[in-house]
């Protein structure tokens, strides 16, 4: 049984703790590059006192991005550029991770707060979208994409690679593969997205290939040493989970037989129909049947919004780490809180710089810590 602050070691890296900043869009990037928002907001979280931090999801190309504010790691300049930010992360105190990714049909879309809907056609902006299938997600984008060719297909996999590549030159030392929420990875896996009928689509084993092929590809060029992990939608709430969670366990199976070190379960995202039951950490008991079933360490997220939520996570061995999103938007040190709220001694000096923590352990009657 886990407490929040235990370490946590995978491959030759050790976690200082179970707490996990996920991938967040920040939206504010310019041709895929990293600027001050990032260098200022990446080691701001870091010094919060996670073990992990977790780069938001960026492009393997151009038109992988979801919006055009997407960071990338398709050329040379923006992995120098991010390799600044996973130096300031390890400076910081956290290990630097990244997820890379393809938005698939869910490219080519204004920013959430500029609409979260695809650019018209004729935008100047807005750039062709590829799937599985010639099917739209619907609801709030609508384009219909192109159905990718299998020189698409290849041509995607090379970009994933080459990401990866770019990804441990620039310094990170966990790499999250991007196959959940309804993007590219998660498109070729879903039955709403993916109607091949070539190798690529139709049952587990074909809807599964692109992701199996991608994973085997990439831990061919990311260090044995050093943590491969993905992301995967292993729930839609669309009438069908169980069949679901029966892919998701199999081909989770699959991906650790591949090398895959640790699986990050979440939400599919693959239909606008779904209906997600909303509520406290509503995805750690499928967190759990992965975990069990697959026989992999899992992360997850997902309204784990309290102490005692991230205590009995851990405490029921439903995840071995926890991603926490909200909770960090709100307050970039929210470990420290964590860290007070359970009991843990000295919790300004477990969690946060010395310039912080120094002066937050002592010179305080000790309720007002
Ligand atoms: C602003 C913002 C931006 C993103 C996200 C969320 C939010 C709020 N999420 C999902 C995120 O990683 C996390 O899984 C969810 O937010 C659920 O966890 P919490 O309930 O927030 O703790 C997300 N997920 C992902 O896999 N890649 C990403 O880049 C992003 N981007
Ligand atoms: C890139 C990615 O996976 C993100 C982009 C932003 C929305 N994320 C999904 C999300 C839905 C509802 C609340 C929070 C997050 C997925």
């Amino acid at each position: 049984m886990a407490n929040a602050f235990d370490t946590f070691t995978l491959k030759d890296i050790t976690l200082k703790n179970r707490i996990v900043v996920p991938p967040m869009c920040q939206y504010q990037a310019v041709d895929g590059m990293p600027n001050q928002w990032h260098e200022v907001h990446y080691p701001s979280l870091a010094r919060g006192g996670a073990g992990l931090v977790i780069v938001e999801a960026t492009a393997v190309s151009p038109e992988g991005r979801i919006t055009p504010a997407c960071l990338g790691l398709w050329n040379d300049a923006q992995a120098e550029a991010l390799a600044g930010i996973a130096a300031s992360i390890r400076r910081s105190g956290a290990v630097p991770g990244i997820q890379i990714g393809h938005a698939g049909r869910k490219a080519s879309a204004h920013v959430p707060w500029q609409g979260d809907d695809h650019m018209a056609e004729d935008d100047p902006e807005a750039w062709e979208t590829i799937s599985p299938s010639a099917i739209p997600f619907g609801a709030n984008l609508p384009r219909v994409p192109r159905a990718m060719t299998p020189a698409d297909i290849r041509r995607v996999q090379a970009d994933f690679v080459a990401a990866a590549r770019r990804a441990l030159g620039a310094g990170f030392e966990w790499l999250e593969l991007h196959f959940a929420h309804g993007y590219l990875g998660q498109s070729f896996l879903s039955v709403h997205a993916n109607k091949r009928t070539d190798e690529y689509g139709g049952d587990l084993a074909g809807r599964g290939r692109f992701l199996r092929e991608t994973v085997a590809a990439v831990r061919e060029v990311w260090p044995e040493r050093l943590p491969l992990t993905a992301r995967l939608g292993v729930i839609e709430f669309d009438g069908r989970d169980e069949a679901t969670l029966a892919d998701a366990v199999s081909l989770t199976r699959d991906f650790r037989s591949l090398g895959l070190d640790l699986l990050d379960v979440s939400l599919g995202f693959s239909t606008p129909d779904a209906n997600i039951p909303w509520g406290p950490a509503l995805l750690a008991p499928y967190a759990q049947r992965i975990r069990n079933e697959a026989g992999i360490p899992v992360s997850s997220a997902w309204n784990i919004d309290t102490p005692e939520l991230v205590r009995d996570v851990l405490a029921r061995e439903q995840m071995d780490l926890v991603m926490l999103g909200h909770r960090h938007l709100v307050n970039p040190h929210y470990p420290y809180e964590l860290a007070r709220a359970l009991g843990v001694e000295n919790p300004a000096r477990t969690t946060l710089p010395p310039s912080y923590a120094h002066w937050l352990d002592r010179y305080r009657a000790s309720d007002e810590r």
